[in-house]
C-alpha cells in the first residue's frame, strides 16, 4: 500500500518536472503576440516567440546563421527546424520556467517532425491555440506596425505576400493536422475589434466555464474572453 502511493507521489512529481507547452498558430498580423502577452500575464506562461528568438539569433555578432534568417525572414521562409528548435530548447532551459507559450511554431512539416524528433519526449503539449483573422486585417495590421516603426523587415507588402503564401502553403496543413488528432484545438477569431477575441470552438463546451463571474475582473477577460475561458478549462492556476 505505502509502495503504491509512494509510486502514485514519485509519479505525479515526476510529472509536473515535465515543461508544458502550448503552440499558438495564426496568419501574419493575426494578433498571436498580443493575445500571449495578456495568456502568460494572466496564468503564468513564459512567452516564447519562434520569430523574436530567430531575430535575435540574427543580430547576435558572430552568429553563422545571421544571414540564412535575414534572407528567410525577408521572403517570407521558414528557417530549419534545427535553428530554431535549439533557439527555443535553450530559452526554454535559460527560462527556469515549467509553462511555455511557443508562439509561431510549428509553422511547417519540418518544424513539426524537428520538434517531434527531439523534444516531444521532453515535453507535455497542453493544447494549440489558433487566432484566425481576415488576410486583408493582417495584412493592414503588420503594415500599420512597420509604420509606426517595428523595424522589422517583413512589415511590408512584398514580404508580407509571400508570408502569406508560406502560411496558406505550409502552415494550414499544421492546423489542419491538429484539428484531426486528439490534442485540443481551440480556434479563436482574432479580427473581431480590439477588444474582443471570439471563441469559435472546437473544444468541447463544457471546457468552458461561466462567462459572467470573469468579465468584470480586467480588460484581459473582456479582451480574451474565449481564450481565457478555454484555459480555466485545464485548470491552469498562476504559478
Ligand atoms: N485584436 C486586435 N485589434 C487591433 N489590432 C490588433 C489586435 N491584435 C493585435 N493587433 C495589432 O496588430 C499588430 C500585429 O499583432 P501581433 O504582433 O500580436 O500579431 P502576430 O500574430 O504576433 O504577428 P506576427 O506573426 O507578424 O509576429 C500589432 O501592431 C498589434 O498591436
Ligand atoms: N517557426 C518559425 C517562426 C518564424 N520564422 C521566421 C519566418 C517568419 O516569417 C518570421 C517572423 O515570424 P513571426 O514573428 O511572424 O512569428 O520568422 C521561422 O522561420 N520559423
Amino acid at each position: 500500500m505505502l509502495e503504491r502511493v509512494l509510486v502514485r507521489c514519485a509519479t505525479s512529481y515526476v510529472s509536473r518536472m515535465v515543461p508544458e507547452v502550448v503552440f499558438v498558430l495564426g496568419a501574419p498580423g493575426a494578433g498571436k503576440g498580443t493575445q500571449c502577452a495578456y495568456i502568460s500575464r494572466e496564468f503564468g506562461f513564459e512567452h516564447l516567440s519562434a520569430g523574436d528568438l530567430l531575430r535575435e539569433e540574427r543580430q547576435r555578432p558572430g552568429s553563422e546563421y545571421g544571414e540564412m534568417i535575414e534572407a528567410k525572414i525577408r521572403e517570407g521562409q521558414i528557417v530549419p527546424v534545427e535553428v530554431t528548435c535549439s533557439l527555443l530548447h535553450r530559452a526554454m532551459m535559460r527560462s527556469g520556467k515549467n509553462r511555455f507559450l511557443i508562439d509561431g511554431f510549428p509553422r511547417n512539416q519540418d518544424n513539426l517532425e524537428g520538434w517531434t524528433r527531439a523534444m516531444s519526449d521532453k515535453t507535455k503539449l497542453l493544447f494549440v491555440l489558433f487566432f484566425e483573422c481576415s488576410q486583408e486585417l493582417c495584412v493592414d495590421r503588420c503594415l500599420e506596425r512597420g509604420a509606426a516603426g517595428s523595424g522589422r523587415s517583413d512589415d511590408n507588402l512584398d514580404s508580407l505576400r509571400k508570408r502569406f503564401d508560406t502560411y496558406l502553403k505550409d502552415t494550414m496543413p499544421i492546423i489542419d493536422h491538429y484539428q484531426g488528432c486528439v490534442r485540443p484545438l481551440s480556434l479563436f477569431y482574432s479580427d473581431a475589434s480590439a477588444d474582443r477575441v471570439e471563441e469559435k470552438s472546437l473544444v468541447p463546451r463544457s471546457l468552458a466555464h461561466s462567462a459572467q463571474t470573469e468579465r468584470d475582473e480586467s480588460c484581459f477577460f473582456e479582451r480574451a474572453t474565449g481564450v481565457h475561458l478555454f484555459i480555466r478549462g485545464y485548470h491552469i492556476k498562476k504559478t
